[in-house]
């Protein structure tokens, strides 16, 4: 067991996802359910994340980026650059997540079903994120049909 679930409060943290892809979309839209204050750093960015209230730097990744930032997402689709951001963000101890490399994240994203202030997060060590999300959507299916009751 070398993950400790704990929730984080980001109402104003510092967070930057590097990349604009298909990944680093999921990521930026499940962070809009919680925050409005995130910066996203990538040449080719998808429209369905320019359209999230988030700051767009539409720009190849610098070092510089990481100037404040308390809580970062690496999501290029390059995994020497994910490893090398990974470096220069631990130099400046920032808490970082690798979407192409579980080994090197700090923290992994569960899988989560939210009703109003409850919520249900479902992880694996990063072992086997399809069981995660197979499990979340049990959970959800069983609450929303009244099975698993919450209240
Ligand atoms: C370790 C972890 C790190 C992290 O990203 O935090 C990680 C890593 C990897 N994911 C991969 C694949 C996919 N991940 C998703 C989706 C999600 N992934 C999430 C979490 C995590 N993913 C962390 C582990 C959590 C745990 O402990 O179980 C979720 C739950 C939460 C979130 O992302 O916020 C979110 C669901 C959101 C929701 O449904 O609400 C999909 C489905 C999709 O994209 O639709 C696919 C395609 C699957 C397919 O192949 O069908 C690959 C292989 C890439 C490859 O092989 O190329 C790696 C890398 C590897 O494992 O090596
Ligand atoms: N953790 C997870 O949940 C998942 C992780 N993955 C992994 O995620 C990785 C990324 O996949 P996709 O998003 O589909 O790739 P993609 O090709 O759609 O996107 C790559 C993004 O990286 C950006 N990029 C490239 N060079 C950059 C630079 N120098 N600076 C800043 N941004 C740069 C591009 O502009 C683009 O926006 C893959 O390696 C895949 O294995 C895949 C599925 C889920």
């Amino acid at each position: 067991m070398d993950y400790l679930p704990i929730t984080i409060k980001i109402v104003s943290a510092n967070i930057l996802i590097v990349g604009g892809g298909k990944v680093a979309t999921h990521k930026a839209q499940i962070l809009a359910r919680f925050t409005t204050h995130a910066t996203i750093v990538a040449p080719e960015i998808t429209e369905e994340l320019k359209a999230l209230p988030f700051h767009i730097k539409e720009k190849t990744f610098e070092a510089a980026d990481l100037d404040g930032v308390q809580l970062l997402f690496v999501c290029t689709g390059d995994h020497e650059l994910n490893h090398h951001i990974k470096e220069l963000a631990a130099e400046r101890h920032i808490l970082t997540s690798v979407c192409d490399d579980p080994a090197q994240c700090d923290f992994i994203s569960p899988a989560i079903y939210r009703n109003d202030n409850l919520t249900i997060a479902v992880g694996s060590d990063s072992r086997d994120v399809k069981r995660s999300i197979r499990v979340r959507n049990r959970i959800k299916e069983l609450i929303e049909n009244g099975t698993l009751q919450i209240d």
